[in-house]
C-alpha cells in the first residue's frame, strides 16, 4: 500500500556531449534519447550551453513583449496558421502566444521588434536570436541521435533540409486561485521536434502511454524536449507522440517558449522503406505538412484527438 511513486519524465543529461561519432558518451546519450522517446516521447534535458545572462534575460524579453498594448501584438500576424499572435481565446482565456520564423536568423527576428517597436528593440532580437541559435543546435542533436538508433542515418541532410523552424513565445496568465485551471488544452505537436523551456511556474502536463499525467516540474537549466506527430508518422510508429497540456494554478504567469522543427511545405513526408516490413506495416500514407495542417485547422480537425490518423492513417 501507498507505494505508488509520482511518474516523472526521463532526465537526460546533455552537459558536456561528446560529439564525435561513435564516442562512447555520444552512444550512451543516443540509447537513452530513443528509449525515453519510444517509451515516453518526451524527455528532460540538461544542456549547458545556455550562460546564465541568457536564461534569464529571454524571461526579461518574454515579460516587456507581451506587456505591450493588445493592439500591439495583434500586429505580429503571420499567413500560416498558429505563426502570429494567438490569444483572446475563450476556451484557454489565460493563453497568449507569438510566433517568429526562422528566429535563428537575425533578421527574421528583427523584422519582428521593428513592427512591435518603434525603434525596433536591440537587446530583444539579440536575446531571442542567441536563444533560438542554441536550441536549434540542440535540435539538430536529438534528431541525428534519432536518425542513427533508427538505422537511417544516410537520410541525415534530407530530414534536416526538409524543416524550417518556429520559436513561439508563451503567457499564461496566474488564475488567481488556488484552484486549477485549464491554460492549454490536450493536444500532440503536429511537427517534428519540440523543445520547450520555461520558467520557474509549473503547469506542464504529458501523458503516458497507458494514460497518467506527469506534472513536469521545471528546473533552471533544463528543456523539454518531445515528438511531434510527424516523426511519429516518420519513424513509422516507433516514436510516440505524447498528449500534452497546460494547467495553472496561483497568481504567478508562466513564459515558456517552444522551438519547433516544422517539415517545409510540399516535401512529402513518408516512412523510409528500412523501417517498413512484415513485423511492422506501413502506418501512415506519404503526405505534405501544409495539406495536413489544413484539416488539422478545419472545424473537423480541431475536434480530432487523432487528426493524424485520420487524415493519412493506413
Ligand atoms: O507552454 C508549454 O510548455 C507548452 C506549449 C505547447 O504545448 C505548445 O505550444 O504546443
Ligand atoms: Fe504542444
Amino acid at each position: 500500500m501507498g507505494s505508488e511513486t509520482t511518474p516523472k519524465l526521463p532526465l537526460i543529461d546533455f552537459t558536456n556531449l561528446n560529439l564525435e561519432a561513435k564516442s562512447p558518451n555520444w552512444e550512451l546519450v543516443k540509447s537513452q534519447v530513443y528509449k525515453a522517446l519510444v517509451e515516453y516521447g518526451c524527455f528532460e534535458a540538461s544542456f549547458d550551453k545556455f550562460p546564465l545572462e541568457l536564461r534569464q534575460a529571454i524571461f526579461a524579453s518574454l515579460e516587456e513583449l507581451f506587456d505591450l498594448p493588445l493592439q500591439t501584438k495583434l500586429l505580429n500576424v503571420s499567413k500560416k496558421p498558429y505563426h502570429g499572435y494567438v490569444g483572446q481565446y475563450s476556451m484557454v482565456p489565460l493563453y497568449e502566444s507569438m510566433g517568429i520564423d526562422d528566429a535563428n536568423i537575425l533578421e527574421n527576428v528583427k523584422s519582428m521588434t521593428n513592427i512591435l517597436w518603434q525603434d525596433g528593440n536591440q537587446n530583444f532580437s539579440k536575446t531571442l536570436h542567441s536563444f533560438s541559435e542554441e536550441l536549434t543546435e540542440l535540435d539538430q542533436i536529438i534528431r541525428k541521435m534519432i536518425l542513427e538508433s533508427l538505422g537511417v542515418e544516410k537520410y541525415l541532410e534530407e530530414h534536416m533540409n526538409s524543416t524550417n523552424y518556429l520559436l513561439r513565445v508563451m503567457k499564461y496568465k496566474g488564475p488567481q486561485t488556488s484552484d486549477t485551471k485549464l491554460g492549454l488544452s490536450t493536444h500532440t505537436d503536429k511537427n517534428v521536434v519540440t523543445i520547450l523551456y520555461q520558467n520557474q511556474v509549473e503547469g506542464l502536463e504529458v501523458m503516458t502511454k497507458d494514460g497518467k499525467w506527469i506534472s513536469y516540474k521545471p528546473t533552471q537549466g533544463s528543456f523539454v524536449v518531445m515528438i511531434g506527430d510527424t516523426l511519429h508518422a516518420w519513424s513509422n510508429g516507433r516514436l510516440h507522440s505524447p498528449f500534452h497540456r497546460v494547467m495553472m494554478s496561483g497568481n504567478e504567469a508562466r513564459y515558456s517558449t517552444g522551438l519547433f522543427s516544422i517539415p517545409k511545405g510540399g516535401y512529402i513526408i513518408k516512412a523510409p522503406e528500412e523501417l517498413v516490413d512484415e513485423e511492422h506495416p506501413l502506418l501512415f500514407k506519404p503526405y505534405d505538412h501544409v495539406d495536413f495542417l489544413k484539416y488539422y485547422y478545419s472545424e473537423k480537425g480541431q475536434r480530432d484527438q487523432f487528426a493524424m490518423h485520420t487524415f493519412c492513417g493506413v
